[in-house]
């Protein structure tokens, strides 16, 4: 007899596995089918072991700072490769098991497939030659690193993000072929850890759209590893290293890393079961806010839809999906602010409306400089710029830019305010303690002000308050 439950859940990583817990919780039957090695993306290779390289990376490159506080010896601290690759496995290994024991916690065997699962129809899936029958199918396979022909025939010299955490040496020599966050990111760590790096970008370099914030990232960047922007490469061996002829430049190396992008994990899932028509990337038509496939009862979350690639928004989409079946009924849930962070130095940050998708006659662009601001003097981070964006009529916040120390924390203050619609003069309302940082995020709006329609404030940031009468005695 076929197995039949409520939901099959295809793939265990972030999104698969929120949409599980909530599933759960609402008493509904489950099938979670997941190939390949269980903890997901986000905590076997990407999110956390990229940011235990990165603290590694920060660590040592302090060291340079420190005859300028007066601390002197750090010029001997050296690198051990193969001691900081296995620490970012051990943090990595602990914290696959926490996420893989939590789901397990909450199933039984019979639960949990390990297989690669198969859409035979909208309610049905075939894994390991057993056909289960589903009330609803959530699809949370995630994505895989974009590696073109040409990157596949450099064998062992190619590295993605996949295999990166794995080596147990660094490379004396490394190309960074893509310059979005995984590029950056382990750009700036690896040449921090001593690797000579060569960074090739396409038109963007960490997805910045503001060509001013942009100028500035490539040039902070550009003191750690040689940057090329816009040169669409293509690595070859010879001699076993690998050759990349950008220009007139040549540059050999001992590896590249492809940080090209991500594709989603679509291929031989059984979509073309669907009786939907795919679109040019062979993704079913979605609802960006239900996460429904068209009518059926199929839903499509997380790296899989190749909608917004990133740890919460993955997360979203699962408790979306799981709400939507829950309810029986279509409920759509608005998306958040839409807000991207790289962790590097300085963190580079995205929230809200990038500058090239506002209409530049009715936007006011404010800038400040982390230069002058004197918490960052005090902690030698004044290399920052700040762009904010607002309707020049309004003065509503539509979106920042930010390539500053403590950009995370910023970018999250900031998409709070557009995510309630504050002006600028209702942000100035908001106290900013000193010293901080943050004043920089002040300035930037004080001078988006003076470019809108509503001037200056009077004082700068304080509402006038209801004069009370005093009452009759
Ligand atoms: C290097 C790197 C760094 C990152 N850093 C950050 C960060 O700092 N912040 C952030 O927000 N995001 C970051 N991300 C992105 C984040 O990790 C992903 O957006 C998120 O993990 C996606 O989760 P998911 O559940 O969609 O996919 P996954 O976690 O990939 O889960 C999908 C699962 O489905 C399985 N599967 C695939 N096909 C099938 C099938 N047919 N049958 C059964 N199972 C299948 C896969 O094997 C996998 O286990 C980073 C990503 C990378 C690569
Ligand atoms: N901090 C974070 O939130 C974080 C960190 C790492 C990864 N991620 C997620 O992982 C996903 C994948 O990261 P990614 O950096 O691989 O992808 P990405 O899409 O962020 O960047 C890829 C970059 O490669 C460039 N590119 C493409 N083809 C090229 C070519 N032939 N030559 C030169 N450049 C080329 C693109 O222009 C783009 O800038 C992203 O969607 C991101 O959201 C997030």
């Amino acid at each position: 007899m076929r197995r039949k439950v409520d939901v099959v859940i295809i793939g265990a990583g972030s999104a698969g596995v929120t949409a599980l817990f909530t599933l759960a919780r609402a008493g509904k039957s489950f099938v979670l089918i997941n190939s390949g090695e269980e903890g997901s993306t986000c905590t076997r290779v990407g999110c956390m072991p990229s940011k235990a390289l990165i603290e590694a990376a920060s660590l040592h490159h302090a060291r340079e700072r420190f005859d300028e506080f007066g601390l002197r010896g750090a010029q001997g601290v050296i690198v051990d490769g193969p001691a900081v690759l296995a620490r970012v496995r051990a943090v990595r290994d602990q914290l696959v098991k926490g996420v893989v024991g939590r789901y397990h916690q909450i199933m039984d065997d019979t639960q949990f497939i390990s297989g690669h699962a198969r859409i035979v129809a909208p309610d049905c899936v075939e894994v390991n030659g057993e056909r289960i029958e589903a009330g609803a199918i959530i699809i949370a396979t995630g994505s895989s690193p974009v590696i073109p022909p040409a990157f596949s025939e450099l064998g062992d010299a190619l590295l993605t993000t996949d295999t990166l955490f794995e080596q147990t040496s660094l490379p004396r020599s490394l190309a960074v072929v893509g310059l979005g966050a995984i590029g950056c990111e382990m750009g700036q760590a690896l040449a921090r850890l001593g690797v000579e790096v060569h960074g090739f970008g396409g038109r963007f370099i960490a997805g910045v759209k503001d060509p001013v914030a942009a100028e500035k990232v490539i040039e902070l960047f550009g003191r750690e590893m040689s940057i090329t922007m816009g040169a669409r490469v293509v690595p070859h061996l010879e001699n076993g290293q690998v050759v990349i002829e950008a220009g007139d430049r040549r540059y050999t190396v001992e590896r590249v890393l492809a940080s090209l992008g991500r594709r989603p994990n679509i291929g031989d899932l059984g979509l073309e079961n669907l009786g939907i028509e795919l679109d040019e990337h062979g993704i079913p038509p979605f609802d960006r806010e239900t996460l429904q496939i068209g009518d059926l009862p199929v839903y499509i979350i997380g790296d899989a839809n190749g909608y917004r690639l990133i740890l919460h928004e993955s997360a979203d989409e699962g408790q979306i999906a799981a709400l939507n079946i829950i309810y029986g009924k279509r409920r759509p849930f608005p998306r958040r602010v839409r807000m991207s962070v790289t962790f590097t130095a300085p963190q580079i940050a995205s929230v809200g409306a990038q500058l090239n998708e506002l209409d530049a006659e009715t936007t006011a662009i404010g800038s400040a400089s982390a230069q002058m601001n004197g918490r960052a003097l005090i902690n030698g981070d004044t290399d920052g710029l700040i762009r904010i964006y607002a309707d020049k009529q309004s003065g509503r916040l539509l979106g920042a830019s930010l390539a500053i120390a403590d950009g995370e924390h910023m970018a999250h203050w900031l998409a709070m305010a557009i995510g309630q619609a504050m002006t600028l003069d209702e942000c100035l309302t908001q106290p900013f303690y000193h010293p901080v940082i943050e004043e920089t995020l002040r300035d930037a709006l004080q001078d988006c002000l003076t470019q809108t329609e509503l001037g200056l404030p009077n004082p700068p940031g304080l509402m006038p308050g209801v004069t009370m009468l005093p009452a009759a005695r």
